[in-house]
């Protein structure tokens, strides 16, 4: 599905992401994690086209994206959600996610606003891709409320339905349990995993290790920049440089032989 090749950027003298190779494979859900300041979030920027890699190539579906604009990587069959919810609280949950068709796939956040010509042409193939994305979520029955009338996890349904309104093919989802207590993280897994079932491959940073651990069928360590282990969850949880790592990072909490036998709604690094 997606392959990186010695991926890495500097910000001025600092390597955040560093000779990163790795392979995604699809139809499965694909773990980024690692201590405090990894560089999971970076990685995440790069391969949805937010950042420009300094070095590295990201093959995605056979096709080199690296130097794509990010509604390009989109149009290739890509998309992602944020760490901190960006829907529009005051408009229903259908427009959400019918903007999130639009602004994804062609025009800009502005023709979607203020509803130009081309605008309204595009308006019905809109609905419909919205409509099918909060099925796929299991909110359409929602479609006219407000979204910020929504539960923080019907919010974090309308921000993945905002993403799926592009039909993409790789869903990227960026710590999707945060601030979800533990029912609504197990609701929240059992989503992912429908997703899955239904053909989507889904790639996520997350810092909740019981979610990881029992939701991944893949796992990438990164530490320092640096992709340090890589396998499934028994293989890497048990990886001595994994450990090390977040022994290493203590500091901030992050210890992994915890995390792995943790409940849903613990934060390791918190
Ligand atoms: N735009 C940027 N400019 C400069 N430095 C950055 C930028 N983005 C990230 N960094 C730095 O790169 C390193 C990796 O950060 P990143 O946010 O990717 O880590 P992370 O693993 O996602 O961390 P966390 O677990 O805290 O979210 C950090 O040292 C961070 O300060």
């Amino acid at each position: 599905m997606l392959r990186v090749e010695g991926l890495g950027i500097r910000f001025g003298g600092l390597h955040a992401v560093k000779d990163v190779t790795a392979t995604i494979p699809a139809g499965q859900i694909t773990a980024i994690i690692g201590p405090n300041g990894a560089g999971k979030s970076t990685f995440f920027n790069l391969i949805s086209g937010f950042y420009q890699p300094t070095t590295g190539r990201i093959i995605f579906q056979g096709q080199d994206i690296t130097r794509l604009k990010t509604h390009e990587v989109v149009a290739s069959g890509m998309a992602r959600t944020f760490q901190t919810t960006t829907i529009y609280k005051e408009l229903s949950v259908l427009e959400n996610a019918m903007i999130g068709h639009r602004v994804r796939t062609r025009a800009g956040l502005l023709d979607a606003l203020l509803r130009t010509g081309r605008e309204r042409r595009d308006e019905q193939e809109s609905r419909d891709a919205a409509m099918t994305a909060l099925t796929r979520v299991g909110i359409a029955a929602h479609a006219a409320r407000p979204a910020g009338a929504m539960t923080q996890e019907g919010q974090k349904r309308v921000g993945i339905a905002m993403a799926l309104a592009s039909n993409p093919k790789l869903l990227l989802l960026d710590e999707p349990a945060a601030g979800m207590n533990p029912e609504e993280t197990v609701s929240l897994m059992a989503l992912i995993r429908e997703l899955v079932a239904g053909g989507l491959t889904v790639i996520l940073v997350e810092h909740k290790m019981s979610l990881v651990m029992s939701l991944a069928d893949h796992i990438l360590v990164l530490h320092h920049g640096q992709k340090i282990s890589e396998g499934v969850p028994a293989q890497v949880s048990r990886d001595p440089a994994v450990i090390e790592a977040y022994l290493g990072s203590h500091a901030h909490g992050g210890q992994m032989g915890q995390a792995t036998a943790a409940s849903a709604g613990e934060t390791p690094h918190a």
